[in-house]
């Protein structure tokens, strides 16, 4: 999950964009871009870090134009902390595409000989997203014969680029003197929003972003989800036009989204989050109450941040008492995104603290969200008994992961996974816990979907069911031997 956004005004966008990010933030921390564009003049800035660093005044300057984009990373594919892959991508030729990328592609390996020796198109690094560029590149090239640029070659294009690419794509594209293109994958996996404001001699803006509260925050108003194997083409003088330009799409977005990956105040595919993730908490209560001895239970507590609505909701469903015994330090970003297990691990610690008269004497049920490579839930788990805690239950809203994630979010290889080849009782040994209760698979579907027009979701880290063809085992070893790291 990277986040992603783009904008056409008539006005300057430098600073929208840059607010969009810092409220995307969540999605990356890797590496962040922007670019806009001043008639056919790309400007663009990148550099490693988080927004509120990597920008400085003379760099914000120099964002001239009307039309921008603008990017931040958590790298999937090729290296973490790379500036090289920092996004947005560029490539000079049909007139000057620069993109940015949220998802990640699965059938690189086939794309990246295509291009080389077919399209004989150069490759200067291992992100997906320069093949993802490439390929769009390629196939508006092929469809550009003669006449000027219409959005229907920029249709056809997609539809090209559909039929060759396979994975996850959440993507916006600047063409240089034209407009803007955004298209997501024909499964929908990972989200696009697409809103417009209307303020008087300024005349219609519109925003595409990753999440809806972008746009809440900027004063546009919704105008919908772009459908899965949608294109929208914004011109440069703000007359959108869009078209379906899959065969046979098919919404199936990301569970993850809904469990851990995105803001509460969002509303993806009609879901808000927040709702979503209470619904959670009230399907997990369920499931905690036929296998807990509750009286037994003292308090219920969350692991800030994520997992606070579905605690919330185990408690009251439960009629057990809420708690919040660990502190978090605000200025410590989310751990789970970072790169690399040292990293990751150093910060729990830093970032948590457990407040032992929360924990003197008492039986605590723990909640996270979710519990990936355990680096949170065993460090918790110790920090609850070092502060005096008698008997301590693990909770998860979201079932264990056993499966690597190829879609977008940095879990490749099983091995890292806790839950890969343990059973729970080995599990909560692992961490430490007393007990360990996880979500259903079924539970945590029906509770994300309920009262949407979605009908499944992409599950696959929890499942093994990739509902793309080119994820064989073959391909799954593959990426465990390179891995981002
Ligand atoms: O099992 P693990 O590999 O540790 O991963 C799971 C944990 O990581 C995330 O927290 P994070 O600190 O990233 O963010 P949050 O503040 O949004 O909860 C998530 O909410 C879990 O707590
Ligand atoms: N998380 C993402 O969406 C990552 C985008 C792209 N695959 C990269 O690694 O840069
Ligand atoms: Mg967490």
């Amino acid at each position: 999950m990277c986040g992603i956004v783009g904008i056409v005004s008539s006005l300057p966008v430098n600073q929208q964009v840059y607010d969009s990010l810092s409220l995307l933030q969540h999605r990356g921390q890797d590496s962040t871009g922007i670019a806009t564009a001043e008639g056919d003049t790309f400007h663009i800035q990148k550099a490693k870090g988080q927004v509120r660093e990597a920008y400085r005044t003379r760099d914000m300057r120099s964002l001239l134009g009307t039309m921008g984009l603008g990017h931040v990373r958590y790298a999937t594919k090729g290296t973490a902390g790379n500036e090289q892959e920092a996004q947005p991508f560029y490539v000079n030729a049909p007139y000057g595409i620069i993109l940015v990328h949220n998802g990640n592609l699965t059938n690189t390996r086939e794309l990246t000989q295509e291009l080389f020796h077919v399209d004989r198109r150069h490759l200067n690094t291992t992100s997906d997203t320069e093949l993802l560029v490439n390929v769009l590149a390629n196939e508006l090239q092929d469809q550009l014969t003669g006449s000027d640029f219409a959005p229907d070659q920029a249709f056809d294009a997609i539809a090209s680029l559909h039929e060759r690419v396979e994975g996850s794509y959440a993507a916006i594209a600047l063409i240089a003197g034209h407009g803007l293109l955004a298209f997501r994958d024909p499964f929908g996996i990972r989200p696009l929003i697409l809103g417009r404001r209307s303020q008087g001699l300024v005349g219609d803006e519109w925003i595409v972003a990753s999440e809806s509260l972008v746009l809440e925050a900027g004063g546009y108003d919704v105008v919908r989800d772009i459908a899965p194997g949608e294109a929208v083409f914004i011109a440069m003088d703000g007359e959108m036009t869009s078209r379906q330009c899959a065969k046979n799409p098919r919404l199936i977005p990301c569970s993850f989204e809904y469990v851990y990956l995105a803001r509460p105040d969002s509303i993806m595919n009609g879901i808000s989050v927040y709702d979503a993730r209470l619904r959670l908490g009230d399907r997990l209560a369920d499931t905690i109450a036929t296998y807990a001895p509750m009286g037994d239970i003292d308090v219920v507590m969350p692991i800030p941040d994520s997992s606070r609505p579905a605690a919330m909701q185990v408690a009251r469903k439960l009629g057990i008492e809420y708690r919040e015994g660990f502190y978090k330090n605000r200025y410590v970003g989310r751990t789970f995104i970072m790169p690399g297990q040292a990293e990751r691990k150093k910060s729990v610690k830093q970032k948590l603290n457990a407040m032992s008269s929360e924990f003197k004497g008492k039986n605590i049920l723990i909640v996270d969200d979710s519990i990936v490579r355990g680096t949170t839930s065993k460090e918790i788990v110790q920090m609850a008994r070092e502060a005096g805690a008698n008997k301590v239950t693990f909770t998860s809203a979201a079932p264990p992961v056993r499966y690597p994630h190829v879609y977008g979010i940095n879990m490749p290889t099983r091995q890292e996974l806790v839950a890969h080849n343990r059973k729970i009782p080995e599990i909560a040994t692992e961490l430490g816990a007393d007990h360990l209760i996880y979500q259903e698979v079924a539970d945590m579907e029906a509770a994300i979907i309920e009262g949407s027009d979605v009908t499944s979701l992409e599950m696959s880290c929890f499942t093994g069911d990739y509902v793309t063809g080119s994820v064989t085992p073959e391909y799954l070893a593959w990426v465990e031997s390179n891995q981002a790291s």
